[in-house]
């Protein structure tokens, strides 16, 4: 037996002997270079963190392009530090597996220190005002999810956390921005250093989220007389202070049980799956497939590694626009979303089971090639057509990669703007294409209509997946039962088909209402007709 610790990385015969790739270099060194000379912070110390970026930066240590590794900082969850980064002395094993299945497990030791992001925890706070008032210091990359930049609530409020620090100025901030924001200050007083401040998380033009939060904050701050209004033009310069934009694309999902055994019959010891009480399911290891896509803007004013060696596409805003745009709307996640939504109705718990059934693949097929690739922007770095392929014929049908249609399904209606409503849109202002055409996005969209019935195809209740518009949404489905006919269901549907916030234009209006709701009726005619109506559409 022999555990994930420094201790036992030199029991180099167990680890080969369990097929476990060990750190090509010499971990002490790395860390003690960076601690005095620090080069890249990382915010979010979650499973995409482990399983993507801080391979990254060991392959850039492996090829001898850097020098030294990342430190991890974390400004919500601080479990995740004392379970999991401490007892294992910052190591993480990431099991890689492709389409095959096969499984490639490699122990990262890149991250050279686990810090908790928040001033009661005195020592690593004062260790990141020293870190950000290093002039070595070339980056900082975020992946704290969407809601982590937020400033507002629904109302348009500061969230409470976010007014408190906006009161009490950089001393002792709270909220994740502001504690941002407040080391951004720090540095600026070290001397105006320069830096990239590099958002990975998954949502369109994320570095300018990430800017107007920190540059909002500190606006608030220069107006109370806390910061200088300088400040606020420091974070302003471009030369100075760069916000890349990134678009990201790996699936990471929750540590699986069946890896967790793997790793166990191994020989490893302590591979236990933990939820956190903030709700983060993480443990030692990180599962993940071996696809990966990472396309960062290049405007770095402190230089940066040589991302591009360990494969991230280095390039210019517009380029990483599109391939967000390439992604999210239409090669990946509209097919995920469809999927998802067809998946809770047909009673499926993984999406890799899902791609086996002939008629959700067609679907998907339908929606990708056909519809999709009619208006994808082509970013060039990569060929859409072939991101299709791999992601229907290799990523999705992964077994290793334990991905569920409820997960996906989460938020439907904040993604149905980006997902379906943009394509609709880019049909609707295309010349060449009729927006009636379309079939298969107004299949999902009466699927999604159908799903917020809360019965599945078998005629089932089942608990929907958190969403913020979901007791809304559902209330217009209210007392529509499989198997009736109704006369009036176009205007029960009306409200949803016509909300622009949810569809990007009025469905009503484009013409696209009639066959959304005729599908609907088609899938209420009883037990079995979801299943009934995707056969008879995508054939
Ligand atoms: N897991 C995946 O497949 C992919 C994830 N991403 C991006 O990375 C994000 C995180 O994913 P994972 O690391 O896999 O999730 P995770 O659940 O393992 O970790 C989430 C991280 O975000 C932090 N966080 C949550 N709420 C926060 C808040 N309000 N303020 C600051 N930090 C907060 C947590 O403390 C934790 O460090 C996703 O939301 C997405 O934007 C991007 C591509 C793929
Ligand atoms: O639908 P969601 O919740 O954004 O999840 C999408 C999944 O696909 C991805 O976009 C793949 O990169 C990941 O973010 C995630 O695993």
């Amino acid at each position: 037996m022999f555990e994930l610790k420094i201790k036992d990385i030199s029991k180099q015969d167990l680890w080969q002997k369990a097929n476990i790739i060990l750190p090509k270099f010499d971990i002490e060194k790395i860390k003690n270079a960076t601690y005095t000379n620090p080069v890249w912070v990382h915010f979010g110390a979650g499973n995409i963190f482990r399983g993507y970026i801080a391979a990254i930066v060991q392959d850039l240590i492996e090829r001898g392009e850097l020098d030294r590794g990342v430190i991890a900082a974390e400004l919500f969850d601080y479990e995740i530090i004392d379970r999991i980064y401490k007892p294992y002395d910052n190591l993480c094993l990431v099991v890689t597996s492709d389409a095959k299945g096969n499984l490639e497990k490699r122990v990262i030791a890149s991250i050279t220190e686990g810090l908790k992001c928040d001033k009661s925890f005195e020592g690593d706070w004062k260790r990141l005002c020293r870190i950000f008032e290093s002039s070595t210091l070339e980056l900082v990359t975020f992946t704290i999810t969407e809601k982590g930049y937020n400033l507002f609530d629904l109302k348009g409020d500061y969230l409470p956390t976010v007014k408190e620090d906006i009161e009490n100025g950089p001393q002792s901030p709270k909220s994740s921005m502001g504690k941002v924001a407040a080391l951004a200050y720090v540095r600026y007083k070290s001397g105006k250093k320069p830096i990239a401040y590099v958002s990975l998380d998954n949502c369109s033009k994320n570095g300018e989220k990430l800017q107007s939060s920190i540059v909002q904050i500190a606006k608030e701050w220069a107006k109370r007389g806390f910061v200088e209004e300088d400040f606020v033009k420091y974070l302003n310069d471009n030369s100075l202070v760069s916000f890349p934009w990134s678009m990201i694309d790996k699936i990471v999902p929750r540590p699986s049980e069946r890896i967790k055994e793997l790793l166990e019959k191994d020989g490893l010891e302590n591979m236990n799956i933990i939820c956190t009480s903030k709700n983060t399911y993480i443990a030692p290891f990180v599962n993940t497939e071996k696809a990966q896509y990472l396309v960062i803007e290049d405007s770095f004013p402190n230089g940066r590694p040589p991302l591009e060696r360990a494969g991230v596409f280095m390039t210019d805003r517009k380029t990483v626009e599109d391939s967000e745009r390439m992604k999210v709307q239409t090669c990946l996640n509209p097919l995920h979303t469809a999927l998802a939504i067809f998946g809770c109705l047909l009673g499926y718990k993984t999406i890799y089971e899902e791609v086996k059934d002939e008629h959700l693949k067609r679907l998907i097929e339908k929606i990708g090639y056909d519809e999709g690739l009619k208006v994808v922007v082509d970013p060039k770095i990569i060929n859409p057509r072939e991101y299709i392929r791999e992601v229907i014929e290799e990523r999705f049908p992964n077994p290793y990669i334990p991905d569920t249609p409820q997960r996906i399904a989460t938020d439907t209606s904040q993604k149905m703007p980006i997902r379906f409503g943009e394509t609709i849109k880019a049909y609707l202002e295309s010349p060449d294409l009729d927006v009636k055409s379309l079939r298969y996005i107004p299949l999902v969209i009466a699927g999604w209509l159908r799903y917020l019935m809360c019965i599945d195809d078998e005629g089932r209740a089942f608990e929907p997946s958190p969403d913020p518009l979901i007791l809304e949404l559902k209330k217009h489905l209210e007392g529509i039962e499989l198997g009736k006919e109704y006369e009036d269901l176009e205007e029960r549907l009306r409200p949803i088909l016509t909300n622009e916030v949810i569809f990007r234009v009025d469905l009503f209006e484009v013409g696209l209402s009639q066959r959304v709701v005729e599908y609907f009726k088609e899938m209420i005619q009883g037990i079995g007709a979801v299943r009934k109506t995707l056969q008879k559409h995508v054939n």
